[in-house]
């Protein structure tokens, strides 16, 4: 299967945070979420990915290529939403998008407006006085104008009310109904994710963690609850960011048929969700950290 992103060993070291030999690919034709709790390194990723930071080692390729020798023809092919407000403040959205749209071969004025009517959007209104839903809306509607194959996206939803955030993934699920699209884009919102996402790529403290399609971590992973009495040194490690109470335990495993030889019948075997995988998996990884 065909990568629109590939990294390899990306290294990236900050004085007090390191992103650290990190390799995964996004696939062409699907949406991959990246996840994962605040400062684990999702933005610095992303601002590599699009050479606005410079990795110290490895190797960056989309659609193949590497992205900086061929920057500007990939480019071409990228939409890129960012969190941060990257406009002029001062212009009003349609002398922005003069600005903008020259610097696309593949620009589609007629998409622009046809996209701009479907989000409400004011074209005579000042960048500045946008709400954050339509700076991200505004964001969206010109990495479609210019056919961008892939969309890349840091945090989308995470500032928009549930109307906004549901109208925006309905969009996405339009965008891929043309096959040679694909979509990346970091949340910590798990349920949009959910939604919409084919694969999960999962980073905590400048690592990736894993990386598989929505599904097969959905049916690995799950939750088990029993008895404290049923933890012992070897049980413990079979378990992620066990959480004891009074009543019992709660943990998270990343194999349910390996449980249940463990365990047999004394555990209750739980469906789990992105949210409770986040939240044991982080909390098992700072007891890792804690105990080494
Ligand atoms: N220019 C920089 N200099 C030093 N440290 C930095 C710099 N940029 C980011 N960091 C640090 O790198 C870590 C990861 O930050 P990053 O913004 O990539 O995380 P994130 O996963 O996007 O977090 P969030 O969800 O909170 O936006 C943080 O600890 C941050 O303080």
């Amino acid at each position: 299967m065909e990568n629109a992103i590939e990294l390899k060993n990306v290294s990236k070291n900050y004085k007090q945070f390191s992103l650290d030999n990190i390799s995964f690919s996004v696939k062409k034709g699907f949406v991959t979420g990246f996840i994962g709790p605040n400062g684990a390194g999702k933005t610095s990723t992303i601002k590599m990915i699009m050479n606005l930071i410079h990795a110290d080692s490895g190797s960056i390729e989309l659609f193949g290529l590497d992205h900086k020798l061929n920057e500007r023809f990939v480019k071409e092919r990228i939409g890129f939403v960012y969190a941060e407000n990257h406009f002029y403040d001062h212009l009003t959205i349609d002398k922005m998008k003069k600005i903008i749209s020259p610097f696309y071969k593949n620009w589609d004025d007629a998409l622009f407006y046809e996209t701009v009517r479907k989000f409400d959007l004011p074209l005579k209104r000042k960048i500045k006085q946008l709400s954050t839903g339509m700076k991200m809306k505004f964001s969206l509607a010109i990495a479609l104008a210019h056919h961008a194959d892939l969309i890349i996206m840091d945090e989308p939803t995470s500032g928009l009310d549930p109307v906004f955030r549901s109208e925006v993934l309905d969009l996405f699920s339009e965008i891929m109904q043309d096959e040679e699209k694909t979509i990346f884009f970091s949340s910590h919102i798990t349920s949009d994710l959910e939604q919409i996402a084919d694969y999960i790529t999962f980073i905590y403290d400048g690592r990736i963690l894993f990386q598989e399609t929505k599904d097969d971590i959905l049916e690995r992973f799950a939750i088990v609850k029993g008895d404290r009495q049923l933890l012992d040194a070897d049980t413990r490690k079979h378990l992620i960011g066990i959480r004891e109470t009074d009543f019992g335990f709660e943990a998270l495993t990343a194999d349910r048929v390996e449980t249940r030889e463990i365990f047999g019948k004394e555990v209750l075997i739980e469906q789990t969700n992105l949210e409770q995988l986040m939240v044991f998996t982080v909390r098992g990884e700072k007891h890792k950290r804690i105990s080494s």
